[in-house]
């Protein structure tokens, strides 16, 4: 298929629309941003502070690993500290390779690695992509979504370190399955992990804008992770009480603007909701245990509660971005997307997991994007046949619904659109769900183990003295780069 030419909301200048593979994901700038904040890569190594605190995977032994190495070499991680196993894949940006911590540091601890090559992204003016990509990984610290546990540059490649999932994506599992689709309640664990992952990022305002299965990928555990951030769009963030019947008695901390980075341009304002809609309406069931036999002023009270929504609703980008049959409309007209879009691509993405195949998926990448702005989604009557119980069938609709409610044209009307993820957790779909815990919920597969990496050829090692082996690894380019 044609190739594009690929430019970004980060990039100046402007490209033309022919669209490459229907799968690959590409981002083409028709018209300009509203705003996203951008850091260039700066050279040397990730400052200790920007991706050591992640306390949610604080525990782990690959942590530790690292943290033992930052010790060790004076609060910086590099290349010169691992050892790369063999190379797990290749996209657009670089290669990302399978890589243990170096002796006397190495636990047997896998991680991935990305290289990319910053001078041959320069020229193709994708630098900035892959800025972006450091940047929002530096910030991310979620069950679902990649921990970054170092970054750092060697000679004019870029590296990132990365958690290992040695389950491989869902776009292979998938090929996997009976009659390569997912069952309904596999479905809902892989869509249920994805919604927690999309809402912890738009919080951080982030647009993912590149949901699909090729970058949903397995971890150890069987449970999900997000990957690919490079054409992710990232915003500002303000907090927005959306609905308020009478003044609050102080100002919270998250209804405040005043807790927006600095570094990040106004324009783009996402709605803290997810968070605290959830806590309100908790809050308000206790008020009404409390409050028993006296119901009218509990509903008063209730109606009193902030709603408060954690989405970029006012996030504005026109780039043509995405992979076509994830396309949603208002990409494709070039009116300007926010948030919504991820939610439409969450649509798409449930599709494909039930059905083995996208909705709008036409013979021609043309075809599809005509398909995507007119015709109405319809479901096959295949799965619908497959559906053995009438428990499946119930569930089977349910998940209609919910995919037709996200897979609305008018981004205005779209589940999600206005208050983001709670809206979307509510729906029936996801009846019995318990979001707190899903991440403790057993997956519907979990990987074998991966093989421990073959140790490195002994007799290097043996070669050196216990002088050498102490002192920092000093790498030659042209040595060490054979591998990228
Ligand atoms: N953490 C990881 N664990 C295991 N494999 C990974 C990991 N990250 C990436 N990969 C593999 O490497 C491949 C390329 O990674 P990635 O998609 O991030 O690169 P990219 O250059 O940004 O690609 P794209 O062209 O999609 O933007 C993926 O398809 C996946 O197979």
């Amino acid at each position: 298929m044609a190739a594009i030419k690929e430019e970004s909301d980060y990039d100046s200048s402007r490209s033309s629309l022919t669209a490459p593979d229907s799968r690959r994901s590409w981002i083409s700038d028709i018209g300009s941003s509203s705003s996203v904040s951008v850091c260039s890569f700066g050279g040397g190594d990730t400052p200790a502070s920007s991706c050591c605190y992640k306390p949610h995977k604080a525990n782990q032994a690959e942590w530790e690993a690292i943290r033992r190495v930052r010790a060790a070499a004076g609060g910086r991680v590099g290349l010169e500290h691992f050892r790369l196993v063999r190379r797990l894949g290749s996209g657009d940006l670089g290669n990302v390779y399978l890589c243990q911590l170096r002796e006397p540091w190495s636990t047997g601890c896998l991680y991935a690695m990305k290289v990319v090559d910053k001078e041959a992204l320069a020229f193709r003016k994708k630098l900035r992509r892959a800025e972006v990509e450091r940047d929002i990984l530096r910030t991310l610290d979620h069950p679902f979504l990649p921990t970054l546990y170092a970054d750092f540059e060697a000679s004019h490649y870029a590296c990132l370190v990365m958690e290992f999932c040695p389950g491989g994506d869902l776009h292979v599992a998938r090929q996997r399955q009976p009659g390569r689709r997912f069952s309904i309640s596999s479905t809902r664990f892989y869509v249920a992990e994805t919604v927690l992952a999309l809402e912890y990022l738009h919080m951080m305002g982030v647009v993912y804008r590149d949901l699909k299965p090729e970058n949903v990928l397995v971890r150890g555990d069987g449970h999900i992770m997000l990957s690919d951030f490079d054409l992710s769009l990232k915003c500002d963030v303000v907090a927005k009480l959306l609905r308020q019947s009478k003044p609050p008695p102080a100002p919270p901390a998250a209804s405040s603007s005043s807790h927006v980075p600095s570094c990040v341009p106004p324009t783009i304002q996402p709605v803290l909701s997810c968070l605290f809609n959830g806590m309100n309406k908790c809050h308000a069931k206790e008020g009404r245990r409390a409050n028993d036999g006296d119901g009218d002023e509990t509903e008063q009270e209730t109606e009193t509660e902030p709603e408060v929504v954690v989405e970029p609703v006012a996030a504005r980008s026109k780039s043509f971005v995405g992979t076509h049959e994830y396309l949603a409309p208002e990409v494709i007209s070039g009116q300007g997307h926010g948030s919504a879009v991820d939610w439409w691509t969450l649509g798409v993405f449930m599709y494909e997991m039930v059905y083995g195949q996208t909705p709008f998926k036409g013979e021609s990448n043309e075809k599809t994007l005509v398909n995507i702005i007119k015709q109405p989604v319809s479901f096959p009557r295949i799965a619908a046949a497959a559906a053995a119980s009438g428990r499946e069938w119930d569930e089977l609709q349910r998940a209609q619904d919910l995919m037709s409610q996200l897979l609305v044209k008018n981004p205005k009307k779209r589940l999600g659109s206005s208050m983001g993820s709670a809206e979307v957790k509510k729906h029936p779909f996801f009846k019995g769900v318990n979001w707190a815990l899903v991440r403790s919920v057993r997956p519907p597969e979990v990987p074998p183990k991966p093989r421990p990496a073959p140790a490195p050829a002994p007799k290097k090692v043996m070669m050196m003295s216990k002088k050498e082996r102490q002192e920092p690894y000093n790498y030659r380019p042209d040595e060490r780069f054979e591998y990228f």
